[in-house]
């Protein structure tokens, strides 16, 4: 049974909420998402038994993944249609945090690269988000995986970079509001039954005002690798943080190697590092992965490179716009400023073999980071 749900806000803020107050106060017209949530949002409530019938009680048999904030299940509603299931972790403030913006965002938002809710579900503690199922699960799923990787043709990816890239443009400025998601990486692109790209996770993206172009949070959250030198360790967020991290996931595509990747040397402390190694050497092809090296126009991963060099530029006023980042993509002879050395950074303890471990996970904290290699 589906009925519309009126949201109104629902839980009591906690610290985090009292300091993004304050700094609302500084900033002006920031906007949070629990304020928009104050409004009342209609949207469709799926009912608890029928999401629980169609997960097979939420067995593990079902289980697509594990994120930060829960299991992610499939499951058949009534009448065949497939949907993926999101199970919050019940019981944080965090959790509560998650499901409100994924609802109260992704329901105003429309765009053949973002993930479509189709509903959700508050049953007690129980929170569920409840998304149209993508056959092919993530980036991750195959880029990192060498057994799956060579499903991934340079078409493929040049294609997922094109439909990201404009996904962020939607996000950025074409929808009715600035939004900034805050946690793109390989396995927050969902991939359909043709392999086009959809973003997911809105849980810790924020919404900006019409004259707002940066915030800053003491609440730094997102992923090691893909998170921008000033969102790490200052907490300074824009679009252009989210176009560090397009450009580490453009990176990813066209080496297949993952921005924390194990393989790599301690020449080079992370993926970054590596291309513009190479890049600035003249060989920038030896960064492609060798599995895309041969029958492509070397024009098209020359490209990519360049842009996402550009994407990581330390200074975020020298990073493009994402637009700009389309107009590239689209037409090759488009004008390309020359990217400026990126500045390489580690979390502290980031080589500790349990912080590797975790890396491609969503934090909801980040407390101090390194420069290195100026
Ligand atoms: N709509 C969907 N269709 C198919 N598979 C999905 C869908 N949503 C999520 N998944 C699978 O579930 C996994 C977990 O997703 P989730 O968004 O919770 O976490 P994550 O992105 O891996 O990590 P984090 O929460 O740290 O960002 C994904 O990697 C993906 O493989």
């Amino acid at each position: 049974m589906v009925e519309n749900l009126y949201l109104r806000l629902a839980y009591s803020p906690g610290k985090q909420r009292n300091d993004e107050n304050k700094k609302r106060t500084v900033l002006g017209n920031f906007t949070t998402s629990h304020e928009l949530f104050e409004q009342k949002v209609e949207f469709p409530n799926i009912n608890f038994e029928e999401v629980a019938t169609a997960t097979n009680n939420f067995s593990d048999s079902n289980m697509l993944g594990k994120g930060g904030f829960g299991k992610v299940y499939k499951g058949k509603l009534e009448g065949g249609k497939e949907v993926a299931v999101k199970r919050l972790g019940t019981g944080s403030t965090q959790g509560v945090e998650h499901f409100t913006n994924e609802v109260v965002l992704i329901a105003k938002l429309q765009h053949k690269n973002l993930v479509r809710l189709l509903g959700c579900c508050i049953h007690g503690e129980e929170k569920l988000l409840i998304y149209e199922y993508l056959p092919n699960r993530s980036l991750d799923y195959f880029l990192f995986d060498d057994s799956k990787k060579s499903m991934l043709d340079w078409r493929t990816r040049f294609n997922i970079i094109k439909g990201v890239a404009r996904g962020l443009v939607y996000l950025h400025q074409d929808s009715r509001m600035t939004i900034i998601h805050r946690d793109l990486k390989a396995s927050n692109i969902l991939l359909d039954e043709e392999m086009s790209p959809k973003i997911s996770d809105f849980g810790m993206a924020r919404i900006f005002g019409s004259n707002q172009h940066q915030a800053n949070t003491k609440h730094v959250v997102g992923t090691y690798g893909y998170m921008s030198p000033e969102y790490a360790m200052e907490g300074i967020f824009s679009v252009k943080s989210d176009t560090y991290s397009f450009g580490v996931l453009v990176l990813e595509l066209i080496s297949g190697s993952k921005i924390s990747s194990p393989h790599l040397t301690m020449d080079f402390p992370n993926l970054i590092a590596r291309a513009w190694s190479l890049w600035k050497d003249g060989n920038a092809e030896d960064f492609v992965d060798s599995i895309i090296l041969e029958s492509y126009p070397i024009s098209e991963f020359l490209l990519c490179i360049h842009l996402g060099l550009l994407c990581v530029q330390e200074d975020p006023s020298a990073r493009p716009f994402m637009s700009s980042v389309v107009a590239m993509l689209e037409n090759e002879t488009t004008a390309r400023p020359t990217p400026k050395q990126p500045a390489y950074f580690v979390p502290r303890n980031y080589m500790a073999e349990g912080a590797r471990q975790d890396a491609n996970k969503s934090v909801n904290s980040m407390s101090l980071t390194t420069l290195q290699g100026r």
